[in-house]
């Protein structure tokens, strides 16, 4: 199939080239130019404007943007809406706030442009792995996008089916979900990333636990000196809490146990506060998403061991630099 792709970076770029891999014919435009030259050079058709990549594209035209979510994303999809015909696609692939995707969608439609919006999760690692995609967008569109999110996603690979699920929707198992229409995709990848926050909370705050136990605030015999690395990689065979973002904490504390490359200033970009806003919104008690989106304003003001534990798995699954000052 053939695809457009507007944004070439860490997510956009490795988005391109597992599509290439499975041989979809994949234009792609980026801002700067070198990024669509090294993709050309992996066999991408390269453009060096939006016109361009819409005159590349058979009709109807499906347009992946995968830009920071915000105005940015807004400003693309306002100037591919000028461009486009009807019956053609545009599809979000970004941390966009779902309300933006139901007034988008709306407004898109009333021109006759369908509009798809995709969470996609695995960060960096999504060219290997594959991409988790949560979609929301109108049956027919979605399925017309099939072959492009069978090719994203993980696939069944070597994770247990779940019993129960036979005779069911398969795209689950392999790793996307058509979830609802418009902004049902990006308030289900939200939710996944409020759930990211309180989980690597409770990591970190386990081994901030663990690694002040020898602390010259406790009395001396009862004082432990713990190997945070190999208590991370134990953890990861067979305990109740083994997990990815545990894996990533491994690779991290076995590389610095200090993770002194990390500030500890713990970035967001949104999505764990609009999770909190639509806990408040359904008056759903939701107390650990909700401190944990604190704990990260607070790492701010006085960052401890917790927060660069944060920040190891925000670089190990997304690249995210944390530097320190
Ligand atoms: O599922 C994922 O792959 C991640 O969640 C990804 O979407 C990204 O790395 C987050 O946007 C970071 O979010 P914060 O900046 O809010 O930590």
């Amino acid at each position: 199939m053939q695809l457009g792709l507007i944004g070439l970076g860490r997510m956009g770029a490795n988005i391109a080239r597992r599509l290439m891999r499975d041989k979809h014919d994949v234009v792609v435009y980026n801002r700067s130019l070198d990024k669509v030259k090294a993709l050309q050079d992996e066999g991408a058709i390269g453009v060096d404007s939006v016109e361009k990549l819409v005159a590349q594209l058979a009709k109807p035209r499906a347009i992946w943007v995968m830009l920071p979510a915000g105005n940015v994303t807004e400003h693309m999809i306002d100037t591919l809406a000028g461009l486009l015909e009807p019956g053609d696609i545009i599809i979000d692939g970004g941390n966009t706030m779902y309300k933006d995707d139901m007034r988008r969608a709306k407004a898109l439609k009333a021109r006759q442009l369908e509009y798809v919006d995709v969470g996609t999760s695995g960060g960096i690692w999504g060219l290997e792995r594959g991409y988790c995609m949560m979609i929301g967008g109108e049956d027919k569109v979605v399925r017309h996008l099939d072959p492009l999110f069978s090719c994203l996603a993980p696939g069944l690979g070597n994770i247990e089916r779940t019993p129960g699920r036979d005779g069911r929707d398969d795209r689950p198992e392999r790793g996307y979900i058509h979830a609802g229409p418009a902004g049902a995709g990006h308030f289900v990848k939200m939710v996944h990333n409020g759930i990211e926050y309180g989980l690597m909370q409770a990591y970190a705050e386990g081994f901030d636990i663990l690694k002040t136990k020898n602390s010259d605030q406790l009395p001396e015999d009862q004082r432990l000196d713990i190997n945070v690395a190999d208590v991370a990689e134990v953890w990861r065979r067979g305990s109740v809490v083994s997990s990815w973002l545990l894996d990533l904490t491994a690779i991290a504390l076995a590389k610095d146990a200090k993770l002194n490359g990390f500030s500890g200033e713990v970035a967001d970009s949104g999505e764990g506060r609009w999770t909190v806003d639509a806990a408040v919104e359904q008056a759903v008690p939701a107390p650990v998403l909700a401190t944990s989106l604190f704990a990260r304003f607070r790492s701010r003001q006085d960052a401890t061991f917790a927060d660069k534990v944060l920040s190891a798995m925000r670089f190990g699954f997304g690249g995210h630099v944390e530097e320190k000052k």
